[in-house]
């Protein structure tokens, strides 16, 4: 793999012990080390089984596995659908306050010893609220977990609430209402859920909303949808930030649009092999969206279900589809230009970034 695959924004330098840099492949150590934004990460998609059969157990909730093995070995999924049945299942251990902190809090140690420096967590308050959990013990469960991790890991960040699209409109028009009590702890609205069948523009009503109350806005789309949604998620969502999009390959005006835009993708690539989004992760897309000039991230979406968290993903992708040094830094600094820090923030991972290459 050369320099020639590097996202756009890849910096080029003529100093031949930088170009010895530059195209060297990273180690492990050096990806884990590297400063970077997560930017798609579902709170709920790091509980690992471990910590569900002790939440189980805790607060008297049976889960319909034998044992952490028998639970783990169920994590062979054939399509989004199939992941998201046994993820719902699985976070019905998660009840009080205590428990959404500590599962943030166990999923931001293991995120620092990855290298993030800035984390927006997705989360997902109807799936809780449906089982009788109040959305302000969802929320100041994983807020305050976070405010831990800003004080002691140096880890900034924020949430963004994710509306299931698979659900009613008017259940998601009701839990923006409820968490606007919460309003200084969101950062954002985000669509998530099954995705075909369930396009962007049923759900315009309630992101416009959204967006007069300030907070920003994503979507997860193009994931097993058609780029068709991904349009629809720009022109009615007024997303800013599209979580999946890589079948926006097949719509080459989209391509173009993406780029021209600077609108960013966070692609997941772990996720996408375990979904069967992609055929194999040596035929992932990623180097490809940023050859074509997508602002591309590199994130793991729910890592205690696909094997990886960030930096695993970082590695995988030198693995199979080959990752220089260059490369690894400009997906890192792609994530930081992409995330909604402050300009303060963004100008202290820039530096910090600066400081692993040395
Ligand atoms: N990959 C994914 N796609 C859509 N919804 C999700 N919720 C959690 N993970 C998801
Ligand atoms: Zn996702």
């Amino acid at each position: 793999m050369t320099d020639s695959t590097a996202p756009a924004s890849s910096p080029s330098r003529a100093s031949s012990a930088f170009s010895a840099f530059s195209a060297s492949s990273p180690s492990d150590d050096a990806l884990r080390a590297l400063p970077k934004a997560e930017l798609h990460l579902h709170i709920e998609g790091t509980l690992e089984p471990e910590l569900a059969f002790e939440l189980a157990a805790r607060n008297g909730v049976a889960l319909p596995f034998a044992s952490v093995d028998e639970l783990a070995a169920a994590y062979d999924f054939a399509d989004l659908q199939s992941f998201l049945d046994l993820y719902y299942a699985t976070m019905a251990v998660l009840q009080t306050e205590d428990d959404f902190a500590e599962l943030t809090r166990h999923y931001l140690r293991r995120a620092s010893e990855q290298g993030v420096r800035h984390a927006e967590l997705f989360f997902d308050p109807q799936a809780h609220t449906a089982r009788g959990v109040p959305i302000e013990t969802v929320i100041d469960g994983i807020g305050g977990a976070l405010d831990e991790a800003e004080r002691d890991l140096g880890i900034s960040g924020g949430l963004i609430l994710c509306f299931l699209r698979d659900q009613p409109v008017a259940s998601a028009d009701r839990t923006l209402s409820a968490a606007l009590t919460r309003r200084e702890r969101l950062l954002g609205v985000g669509l998530d859920s099954a995705e075909v069948g369930y396009p962007p523009s049923l759900f315009q009503d309630v992101f416009a909303r959204a967006r007069a109350e300030g907070l920003h806005a994503v979507a997860h789309a193009g994931e097993e949808g058609p780029a068709g949604y991904v349009v629809e998620a720009l022109d009615l969502l007024g997303a800013e930030r599209i979580d999946h999009g890589i079948r926006s390959l097949d719509d080459p005006a989209l391509i173009e649009r993406l780029a021209r835009d600077r609108i960013p993708l966070t692609v997941c690539p772990l996720s996408n092999q375990r979904l069967q989004a992609t055929p194999d992760l040596a035929l992932h897309p990623l180097h490809s969206l940023a050859e074509a000039g997508v602002a591309v991230t590199i994130n793991s979406d729910d890592p205690a279900y696909f094997g990886g968290y960030i930096a695993d993903n970082f590695i995988a992708v030198r693995d199979t589809l080959g990752l220089t040094s260059a490369q690894a830094e400009a997906y890192a600094r792609t994530s930081i230009d992409a995330s909604f820090a402050s300009d303060a923030r963004k100008a202290e991972l820039r530096r910090e970034l600066e400081a692993w290459r040395g």
